[in-house]
């Protein structure tokens, strides 16, 4: 068969690893894909030192990728929603397929790429946009698809995994951590989207929009970070036998679609509570399927490129088939997505972990357990701290049970609001993933 031509667009931390990929690998690449995969042409705008470039064309300008027409694939490892949607529609556009890492433009520009890709014919695959080399999406689209999929969860971001881990185990400051993360080039171009959750509230919205079929709903994903999450509550978290996780979680209830991001205590015996540093975990339920974990490198040059290149190579060995023959971009046929409801976070039901600052003297942890039992909320577990600050103040760590978030709200209001408090309460849901 005749080989098949890739153009790369972005040579930076994915871009160089997926290079070097395609060239170290090409071998085994070209036993697999049964005809050889050659790099065609490279579009960049810095040399990347982790690339002997070679005999193979570079150019500064996409479209000259995007309109070369001796290439079939396109690979966008740019990143953002500018030039990248761009390129990704301007390939599809030409008739070429896409591979892209970009996980920003799938989750809010998905469906028209989708649907521009199914006018044309062509495939856009996103394997490396998701946990980076855990190659979850194929696992979902194709692995699972028996299945009627009732929840998902799963630690989707590395630079903030590898934060949390590193602050915990090390006791290292959150900014130096952050630091190390994008030196390794783990960390996203504005690294607000790791700590502040927005990076995972894209991987997740793609996760759920394949395992239940429904649209792409980045819009209404609840998002919260790992920036406010405070050494103590990692400490006292441990002392009630859990460990605190920033997690993307979303699951099927009668009244709707759960999507959000969040941290999240969980258990310290459930296996992905000791998945840790740049390793993400994801685990999905499947009626028949039962539980299933799979874990990898999130982030980083090889493992990204390991998800990248798989695309190319099932793309190169289908590029004959007609376009009915490949697997569905969002898993279920465009014809058959579920208008399901998400549900907005107030509806949502969750246990919590809170940390109340109160004044030190009797009646206090009465008047707590008296206005969250007025609200209907039950205890699971409670442990008091004495003072440790200047300001004299203890500290009142609580477990409840499931309590939909409305109600928690107000109960949180009601106890802040009592003279015996102070200040804001922390509140940190908790997930038993069973
Ligand atoms: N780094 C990771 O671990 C990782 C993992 C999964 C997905 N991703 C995604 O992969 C994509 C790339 O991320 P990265 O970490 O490799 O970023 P990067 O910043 O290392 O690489 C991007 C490259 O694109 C180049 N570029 C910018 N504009 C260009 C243009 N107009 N023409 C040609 N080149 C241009 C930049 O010079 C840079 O070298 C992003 O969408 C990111 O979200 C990254
Ligand atoms: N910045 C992302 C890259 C992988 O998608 C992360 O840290 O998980
Ligand atoms: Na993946």
């Amino acid at each position: 068969m005749k080989p098949v031509k890739v153009g790369i667009c972005g040579l930076g931390t994915v871009g160089g690893g997926t290079f070097n990929v395609l060239t170290n690998n090409a071998k085994d690449i070209a036993r697999r894909a049964g005809r050889d995969i050659i790099i065609e042409q490279v579009a960049m705008r810095h040399p990347n030192p982790a690339v002997e470039i070679g005999s193979v064309k570079t150019t500064e300008d996409v479209a000259d990728v995007i309109s070369n027409p001796d290439i079939d694939i396109v690979v966008e490892l740019i990143g953002g929603y500018t030039v990248a949607k761009d390129v990704v529609m301007g390939a599809i556009e030409n008739g070429k397929h896409v591979v892209t890492a970009n996980k920003a433009l799938i989750a809010v520009y998905g469906s028209e790429i989708f649907a521009a890709a199914e006018a044309k014919g062509v495939s856009v695959m996103y394997e490396a946009a998701v946990a980076g080399g855990i190659p979850i999406i194929k696992a979902i689209r194709e692995g699972l698809a028996a299945n009627h999929i009732n929840w998902l969860a799963g630690i989707i971001n590395g630079t903030g995994n590898f934060i949390l881990t590193e602050m915990r185990d090390k006791g290292r400051d959150f900014a130096d951590v952050l630091a190390e993360a994008q030196a390794l080039g783990y960390a996203e171009a504005d690294p607000t989207f790791d700590v502040e959750g927005i990076d995972a509230a894209h991987k997740l919205t793609i996760l759920a929009s394949i395992a239940y079929g429904i649209p792409l709903q980045f819009e209404h994903c609840y998002t919260e970070g790992i920036s406010k999450v405070a050494p103590e509550d990692v400490e006292y978290a441990e002392e009630l036998g859990y460990r605190i996780k920033h997690l993307g979680i979303s699951s099927r209830t009668e009244k709707g679609i759960d999507l959000r991001v969040h941290p999240t205590l969980i258990p310290e015996h459930r296996p992905i509570a000791k998945v840790d540093g740049v390793l993400n975990a994801v685990t999905v339920n499947g009626d028949a399927v039962g539980d299933t974990l799979y874990v990898g490198a999130g982030a980083g040059a090889g493992p990204t490129a390991s998800a990248v290149v798989a695309d190319i190579i099932d793309l190169a060995r289908t590029l004959e088939a007609p376009a009915s023959a490949s697997v569905n971009h969002l898993a279920f046929d465009s014809e058959s997505i579920d208008n399901l409801r998400v549900l907005p976070i107030e509806q949502v039901e969750t246990a919590y972990y809170l940390r109340i600052q109160v004044q030190d003297r009797t009646g206090v942890l009465a008047s707590i357990a008296t206005t969250l039992s007025e609200h209907d909320i039950n205890i699971e577990a409670l442990i008091q701290k004495e003072p440790r600050m200047e300001n004299d103040l203890a500290q009142i760590i609580i477990l409840t049970h499931k309590v939909e978030e409305a109600r928690m709200n107000a109960a949180i209001e009601a106890v802040e609001s009592l003279d015996s408090t102070h200040g804001k309460i922390t509140r940190i849901r908790v997930e038993h993933l069973d």
